[in-house]
């Protein structure tokens, strides 16, 4: 199995991008799902949000109140790194999990969709592809506003958080340019399934790692035979 990484700034479509590869059946590990799901009341990283940014990010029902804590960290750097580190090493933890799982079930290929993949640099040894999703800087502006009740400059602060796309686009095997239609998009994001579709690394990575299952079996074996650690009545 590899991976295909899927990253790009706030709302520039990297969702929009991974729907398509999911609708082909493409397994998608979604980072900003699992964000979710980890600060749901009682989780571990809840209770370390409530410790460190107190009850003033809690909405009645205990649940995060999201509009507030995303108005505090993205304004103000050091709080940003508070939060991340609560979460992040947690957020990375389940996507490792969840890589394993796919891998065990055997599938030639899965993607990862992960909005701070260069930002973190965590997980960039596991993977085989980057896809950079991308729009003009106008139009990123307008379609966060148009899904986010956010001021402009709210907006702009969640933008100014991230690398610069164009860094990102610069550091990635494949962008996506995204300012036209979804159509458009759907045919680019295409071309590149196809292209993954036709890869033989899947049958590389499988092949490394039978070879190191199989040298760590031998030395075991010889090693155990050379200093004669087994009891005499399990000889083979
Ligand atoms: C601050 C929170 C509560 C705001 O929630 P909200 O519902 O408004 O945004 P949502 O979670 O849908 O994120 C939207 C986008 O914001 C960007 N973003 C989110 N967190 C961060 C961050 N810490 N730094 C930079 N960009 C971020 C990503 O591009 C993400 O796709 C939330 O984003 C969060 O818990 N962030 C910390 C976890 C994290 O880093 N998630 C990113 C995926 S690894
Ligand atoms: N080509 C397009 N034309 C018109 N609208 C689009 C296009 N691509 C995406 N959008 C819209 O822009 C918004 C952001 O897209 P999407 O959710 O895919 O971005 P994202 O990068 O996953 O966002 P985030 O990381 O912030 O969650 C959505 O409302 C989506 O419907």
């Amino acid at each position: 199995m590899f991976i295909v990484a899927v990253t790009g700034g706030i709302a520039t479509g990297k969702s929009t991008v991974t729907k398509i590869f999911e609708r082909h059946g493409i397994p998608v590990i979604d980072a900003d799902k699992i964000a979710r799901e980890i600060v749901e009341p009682g989780q571990p990283c809840w209770q370390k949000i409530r410790d460190v940014f107190g009850d003033e990010v809690l909405l009645p029902s205990k649940e995060l109140n999201r509009a507030v804590l995303g108005r505090l960290i993205f304004e103000d750097k050091e709080l940003r790194g508070k939060l991340n580190q609560i979460t992040h090493p947690v957020i990375h933890r389940t996507i490792f999990w969840s890589v394993f799982k796919h891998f065990m079930s055997g599938h030639a290929w899965i993607v990862l969709d992960l909005p701070l993949l260069f930002e973190t640099g965590i997980l960039m040894d596991f993977i085989h592809k980057i896809v950079t999703v991308t729009c003009d800087s106008e139009k990123q502006m307008q379609r966060l506003l148009a899904r986010n009740e956010l001021s402009e400059s709210e907006a702009q602060h969640r933008v100014d958080s991230q690398m610069p796309l164009e860094k990102k686009c610069e550091k990635s095997h494949f962008v996506v340019d995204n300012n036209g239609s979804e159509a458009e998009t759907e045919a680019a994001a295409m071309r590149i399934y196809n292209m993954m579709q036709e890869s033989n690394q899947h049958w590389y990575n499988r092949f490394s790692i039978l070879g190191v299952i199989l040298i760590v079996c031998f030395t075991i074996y010889f090693l155990s035979k050379a200093f004669d650690v087994w009891p005499k009545s399990w000889s083979f």
